[in-house]
Order: structure tokens, then C-alpha cells, then sequence
């Protein structure tokens, strides 16, 4: 069975508008970058691969993930990541409390729930801030809770929706690298909305473009 993240044939209408129709394969650990022009179906595509197309669209094709095919499945059970421009934290849980809500049921128990939340933070120094508002913390910080948050859920797929766009120069590089430096190591198929050449350059992987039809 193929691993990686397959889209077979993946089609997705708005009425008579085609806006997305590809047949892409994306191997561990590769990148996939997805450009296009504002409105053509990036975020979209994205929705379709996390089960959470909103019904104004019409998806026919298939979505596989390391051989399975997950097209009808609930987005809780497709096991795909994503990450947002904007960080998306809970505001009213601690840092802790974000990453134990990225956990699966499967980690049984405080103490080791706890243990698993300290060493996310540990690997992206931040230990030591799981009591912490995530409120207090830097663009870049909360930006490295929420890449934990996503993987702490034990993803096949991680997908990026332009997750580096509001941090300055020098994070978004740091930030981006961590990203990538992780997906490798996890060997997870990436798929990266950009507007941004520069990192579709850092992905270093194919780049594709959306171009739906006119209406
Ligand atoms: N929930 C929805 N219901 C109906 N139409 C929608 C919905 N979300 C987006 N659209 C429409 O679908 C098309 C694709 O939108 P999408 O957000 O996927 O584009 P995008 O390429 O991600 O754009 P951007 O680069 O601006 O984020 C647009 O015409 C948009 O207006």
C-alpha cells in the first residue's frame, strides 16, 4: 500500500465552477506546495483532505492516506493535521491545557498525559510554560505550541494553511524551518498553502497552482 497522502482524481465543484481538480501523490516526509491566486480553492482543498468541506462544494474523487481511503470519513478520524495563519490557541486553556486537548484518548492518566505535554514543550524550548496564558506569549511562541498542538495528535498528513504569514522575517524562517525540520523527522506528506515565493523556495519541494475556470 502506497504511504504518503494521495489525491486520486480529487475534484471540487461550486455549482457549474470547477475550482479544484488534481490527481497528486506527496511521499513521507515531502512537500507539496499549493499557490494560486486568491478565491482559487487553496483553503478549500485543504477542507476537503480534513473532512471539513463545507456543503456549498461538490467533492467527487478520492483522498488516501498511507492506502486508506478517508473521503467519507469524520474529520476525527482521518488522522490529517492542519496549522492556520492564525494560531488558533484556546484563550480561556492554559499553554498545558492547548497541547493535553492535542493528545489522543490513548494517552491514559495525568501523570503521563502531563509527561507527554513537557516534553512537547521541551523539544521546542518552551519547557516550563505549560502553566503559562497563552495570551502572554510571542507571535513565534504560540506559533510553536500550536505546530505541537497538531503533531501531539499523532497526524499522517500535516497540512499548512499559510500557518507563516503574520510573523516577522527572521521567526518565519526560524518557525518554517522547525516545521519542516519536523515533518521530515515524522516523515509526513506536507501540503503548504502559500502566497509567499519564499516559502514555497524553503519547502523546497514541487509547487503546483490552482487556476479554477472562470464561471
Ligand atoms: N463556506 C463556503 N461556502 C461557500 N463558498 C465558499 C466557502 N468558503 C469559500 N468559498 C468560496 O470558494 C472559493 C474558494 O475559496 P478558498 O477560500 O478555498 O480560496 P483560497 O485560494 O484559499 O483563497 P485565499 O488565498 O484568499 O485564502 C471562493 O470563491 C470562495 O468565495
Amino acid at each position: 500500500m502506497a504511504e504518503g497522502l494521495i489525491l486520486d482524481d480529487l475534484r471540487i465543484a461550486q455549482g457549474a465552477r470547477m475550482l479544484v481538480a488534481l490527481n497528486e501523490a506527496v511521499g513521507p516526509g515531502e512537500v507539496l506546495t499549493v499557490m494560486g491566486p486568491s478565491g482559487s480553492g487553496k483553503s478549500t482543498l485543504l477542507a476537503a483532505i480534513t473532512g471539513t468541506l463545507a456543503p456549498a462544494f461538490a467533492l467527487s474523487g478520492r483522498v488516501l492516506l498511507d492506502g486508506r481511503d478517508i473521503t467519507a470519513l469524520p474529520p476525527e478520524s482521518r488522522r490529517t493535521g492542519i496549522l492556520f495563519q492564525d494560531e488558533l490557541l484556546f484563550p480561556h486553556l492554559s499553554v498545558g491545557g492547548n497541547l493535553a486537548f492535542g493528545l489522543p484518548r490513548a494517552v491514559r492518566g495525568r501523570a503521563a498525559r502531563r509527561a507527554r505535554v513537557e516534553e512537547a514543550l521541551a523539544e521546542v524550548g518552551l519547557a516550563g510554560f505549560a502553566g503559562r496564558d497563552p495570551a502572554t506569549l510571542s507571535g513565534g511562541q504560540k506559533a510553536r505550541v500550536a505546530l505541537m498542538r497538531t503533531l501531539l495528535a499523532a497526524p499522517r498528513a500535516l497540512l499548512l494553511d499559510e500557518p507563516f504569514s503574520r510573523l516577522d522575517a527572521h521567526l518565519r524562517d526560524q518557525v518554517r524551518r522547525l516545521v519542516f525540520d519536523r515533518a521530515r523527522a515524522d516523515r509526513l506528506p506536507v501540503l503548504l498553502v502559500t502566497h509567499d515565493a519564499e516559502d514555497a523556495a524553503a519547502a523546497g519541494g514541487r509547487v503546483i497552482r490552482l487556476d479554477p475556470e472562470a464561471p
